[in-house]
């Protein structure tokens, strides 16, 4: 009998940066954001190993990193094929440990690192099975797909054999759509014209060169100053005229109240969604919101911190969200991401996952394919953030044609960065830092 693959080890390195010196990444709530990720290894006895990211913006990387560590009594000596035969249970015991749940549960630091690790195991099994995420998705047998979800909490509003029920009504037309994913990729928008800390001539530049690009998606921050945001909406809508599609970003900014003031002001730019407006616990306070702008055709989207799949059923039953925008690395990785996007289908949200941040673009993209193929058969209403940023650390870069992502082809669900990359930018001791450290542009901790 073939020995089965063991993890032998799990190991993180604390990534982040310097994003904040040209303010890229910048939103109402994060100034100066650096752009960093735990970067989780874990290795097999084989040789083999699957990467995992999470996304933070600076010093909190190394809570999140200590947090990875303190899971590597559950990891190593574990089986794959014991992980994968019941990935559900696996999961539930990973975010279910009874000293460690104290902290989530399934919730904040706790939870970032979970999805960092799970998503590392689901780089192991795409690349044993020689598939890129999303087709290895797409092609699992709907119960196999469905068992690596753990229903917890969810079961009033979704069951299981619902789930099942989604995925089977669309085997239908699987080859089609996925030979039309490859031709023509999936739609994006781009976020990275419009940060709060670039300047007017800035955005302008850009914008302009991004709609030469094919572009016709377009994402702004908003949130510090209603004039401002007024004065910036309308240099986008100059720029790339009337007909692009125009979202803005309030990163949690405002009171429920000043969200629906703020953006019936700036409704004559013609914006599809306001995103974040405001606490992203506060369900109630996203549907009011919700309720008042849909008179001027605004949408509510969210998602980027909203915990786990029970506050997304609460935001999708309320009526909270339009827009749904799972993050790959909030949620506590690929099971929790694939219940979300079941979730959505049921109360038919489209799909819009976040990935301004280190290696989301590469993660997300996936999750709306596998969406696509095999959940709600459809690219209408549904696009993927783009942020252009650090992919050239990345292995696997993600590849963009006129405003679209191109179907990735590499086995994986690939976060791996170049050695130089992580050599350079680990913190504090990578020689990109002490370059910083030495030239004054940062402070060491
Ligand atoms: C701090 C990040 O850049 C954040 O602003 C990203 C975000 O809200 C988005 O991409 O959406
Ligand atoms: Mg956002």
């Amino acid at each position: 009998m073939e020995k089965p693959t063991k993890i032998t080890s799990v190991s993180v390195k604390d990534i982040r940066f310097p994003t904040s010196l040209q303010k890229d990444g910048s939103d109402a709530m994060h100034k100066a954001p650096d752009y960093s990720c735990p970067y989780v290894a874990i290795v097999t006895d084989t040789g083999l190993a699957g990467y995992g990211t999470t996304f933070t913006v600076g010093r909190g990387n190394h809570i999140v990193c200590c947090a990875v560590e303190a899971f590597e009594k559950q990891l190593v000596g574990q089986a794959l094929s014991d992980i994968f035969n019941d990935f559900g249970s696996f999961w539930q015991s990973l975010v279910s440990e009874d000293q460690m749940r104290w902290l989530g549960p399934e919730k904040g630091v706790i939870h970032l690192a979970t999805a960092a690790i799970v998503n590392a195991l689901w780089d192991l099994w795409a690349k044993i099975e020689k598939k890129p995420l999303w087709k290895l998705l797409v092609d699992m047998e709907p119960e196999k797909l469905v068992s690596t979800i753990d229903f917890r909490h969810m079961t009033d509003t979704l069951t299981k054999e619902e789930a099942i029920d989604i995925l089977k009504k669309m085997q239908s037309g699987k080859q089609e759509r996925e030979k039309e994913l490859l031709e023509k990729g999936f739609p994006a928008y781009t976020t990275s014209c419009g940060w709060l800390g670039y300047s007017d001539e800035k955005i302008k530049k850009l914008a302009t060169e991004a709609l030469a690009e094919g572009w016709t998606r377009f994402k702004m921050k908003v949130g510090a100053d209603v004039k401002d945001d007024c004065r910036r909406a309308k240099i986008f809508r100059e720029t790339v005229g009337s007909d692009c599609l125009l979202m803005v970003d309030a990163n949690q900014r405002w009171e429920v109240q000043e969200a629906i003031d703020w953006m019936k002001q700036m409704a004559e730019y013609k914006i599809l969604f306001i995103e974040e407006p405001t606490n992203p616990d506060d369900v109630m306070g996203h549907a009011t919101i919700a309720e008042a702008l849909k008179p001027v055709g605004i949408g509510v989207a969210t998602g980027e911190m909203c915990q786990n799949r029970v506050m997304f059923k609460q935001f999708l039953k309320a009526g909270a969200m339009q827009y749904c925008q799972i993050d790959a690395c909030r949620l506590g990785g690929v099971n929790e991401c694939v219940a979300v996007i079941l979730l959505a289908a049921k109360y038919k949200v489209p799909v819009c996952p976040h990935a301004g941040g280190v290696a989301l673009c590469e993660l997300v993209q996936h999750l709306s394919m596998f969406d696509f193929v095999a959940v709600s058969g459809s690219m209408e209403n549904r696009m993927i953030e783009f942020a252009d940023h650090l992919h050239e650390h990345m292995l696997a870069p993600v590849v963009l044609k006129g405003g679209r992502y191109q179907a990735p082809q590499t086995p994986g669900y690939v976060v791996g960065m170049h050695d130089k990359s992580l050599a350079d930018f680990e913190y504090p001791n990578g020689a990109e830092w002490q370059r910083m450290f030495k030239e004054g542009l940062f402070q060491p901790e």
